[in-house]
């Protein structure tokens, strides 16, 4: 007898899978190869920044108090006592009617609070000293980049779980981490079952077809910011399968097979699954594709079972295996991030179950649109290169039409969204 499956929600799905808490571990990194990965603590200003006054521009440093004579009509001399250059400290005080030259990035003389560009000023020499005159007054503050006006010691700039971008890198260099902490990329495990496949350089066969699964989670894997070990293919033979499974699972913080799911001749996920003791969490949820996606949890270790068919593989993967491989990572928005599009072609077919389109998403005029990237069949490869964003078309909906706001996932973004969606 066939075994017949009870489908449930991918809402559901979701929970059922996000009940289960994985925590990240932390590494110390080089600065220089943090980029794209996730930090691991918060970081919090340890001193003020910039933690002097300093000058803004080239100019001359002076006490605003002596300027306030100054105008179109009534130029002003000073003399000038000092140079000071981006690195150095005045040593000698700043006082009525002098200056010290001051170039950007300078630490600002004690007794000075206000900064005069080079452009305005006119240089002059008497009596062999050196002199600039002006005209204008200056305000105290004007022109001085104060101590903490870029953030104040004890400010959290970037919280933990944020993806290390190169702004963020900055940041890392001012405060003085030449180690960086992040979150060890989950290690995960990769086998493509089927005794159909093919590797990709092999000569097409009668019959047979290419692996292309493990190739795009892969892509996907490291997208979501984990590590792929890939264990490589595996035919159709349950003792084989499940020793090479039970034993890659030692190995990794999670595994990933792609086929032999559903209920064919052919199908042995499940009779794995039981017997290593697997507790399966679902074995079909409400959604094309990948309505025959199986988790199950074995020692705190997930075994995401998706289906050999590209696209349910690939969503079956952005659903459930990344929101886990980014909770390791420590954000606190692990899932596809959520927006609303506009259709922008018909999409007429009726939805039984809970449909998640391959799409294209646009802009036009400042309104995001839709369209699908290719044909919406599970086998179909070609509409999943054209997509960067997931539509769902609630289960139990007939068609939808241009113009109709619609829910969409989306596929390369780095900010995500919180659950629920
Ligand atoms: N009687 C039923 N038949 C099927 C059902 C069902 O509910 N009852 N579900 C269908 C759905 S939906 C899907 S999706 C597939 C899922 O199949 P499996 O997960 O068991 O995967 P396989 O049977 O191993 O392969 C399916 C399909 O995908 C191709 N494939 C497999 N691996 C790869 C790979 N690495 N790269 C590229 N293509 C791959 C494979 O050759 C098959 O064509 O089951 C339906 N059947
Ligand atoms: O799982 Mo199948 O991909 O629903 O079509
Ligand atoms: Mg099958």
């Amino acid at each position: 007898m066939v075994e017949r499956r009870t489908p449930i929600s991918i809402a559901e799905a979701v929970e059922k899978v996000m009940k289960h808490k994985l925590t990240g571990h932390v590494e110390l990194i080089p600065l220089e190869d943090s980029q794209d990965r996730f930090l691991a603590q918060d970081i919090i200003a340890t001193n003020d920044i910039p933690h002097f006054n300093r000058s803004p521009y080239d100019g001359f440093a002076l006490r605003s108090k002596d300027t306030s004579e100054g105008s179109i009509n009534n130029p002003l001399e000073f003399e000038v006592v000092e140079e000071l250059a981006a690195g150095m400290v005045s040593t000698i005080p700043v006082q009525k009617n002098q200056v010290a030259r001051i170039m950007t990035g300078a630490q600002m003389p004690a007794e000075c609070d206000a900064v005069i560009m080079l452009e305005l000023t006119k240089e002059f020499e008497k009596d062999g000293k050196k002199y600039i005159s002006f005209k204008r007054s200056l305000k105290e503050g004007e022109n001085v980049s104060f101590q903490g006006e870029d953030a104040k010691k004890g400010d959290v700039l970037v919280k933990k779980g944020t993806a290390i971008n190169p702004g963020i890198i900055g940041l890392l260099a001012t405060f003085g981490y030449a180690e960086v902490p992040v979150a060890r990329k989950p290690v995960v495990g990769l086998f493509a079952t089927g005794s159909e496949l093919l590797d990709v350089h092999e000569p097409l066969q009668p019959g047979k077809i290419r692996n292309s699964n493990s190739h795009a989670i892969s892509a996907q894997i490291r997208r979501a910011g984990g590590e792929v070990r890939f264990y490589g293919k595996l035919k159709d033979e349950f003792e084989l399968s499940y020793e090479a499974i039970s034993t890659a699972l030692e190995e990794v913080d999670l595994l990933i097979t792609t086929g032999g799911v559903s209920v064919g001749d052919f199908d042995l996920l499940p009779d794995i699954y039981q017997k290593i003791g697997a507790d399966v969490l679902f074995n079909k949820v409400a959604m094309r594709p990948g309505s025959v996606t199986t988790v199950a949890v074995y020692n705190d270790k997930f075994l995401f079972g998706l289906s050999g068919n590209p696209s349910a593989s690939y969503v079956g993967f952005e659903l459930f295996a990344r929101p886990i491989i980014r909770t390791m990572l420590f954000t606190e928005y692990p899932h596809l991030r959520k927006e609303t599009a506009q259709l922008a072609e018909d999409f007429l077919k009726p939805n039984p179950f809970s449909r998640l389109l391959r799409t294209r998403l646009f802009y036009e005029s400042g309104q995001l649109k839709v369209i699908p990237s290719g044909v919406d069949k599970s086998n179909i490869t070609t509409s999943l290169a054209g997509a960067n964003s997931l539509t769902v078309l609630p289960g139990g909906t007939r068609g939808f039409q241009t113009g109709d706001f619609v829910d969409i996932l989306l596929l390369d973004d780095q900010e995500g969204s919180k659950w629920p969606w």
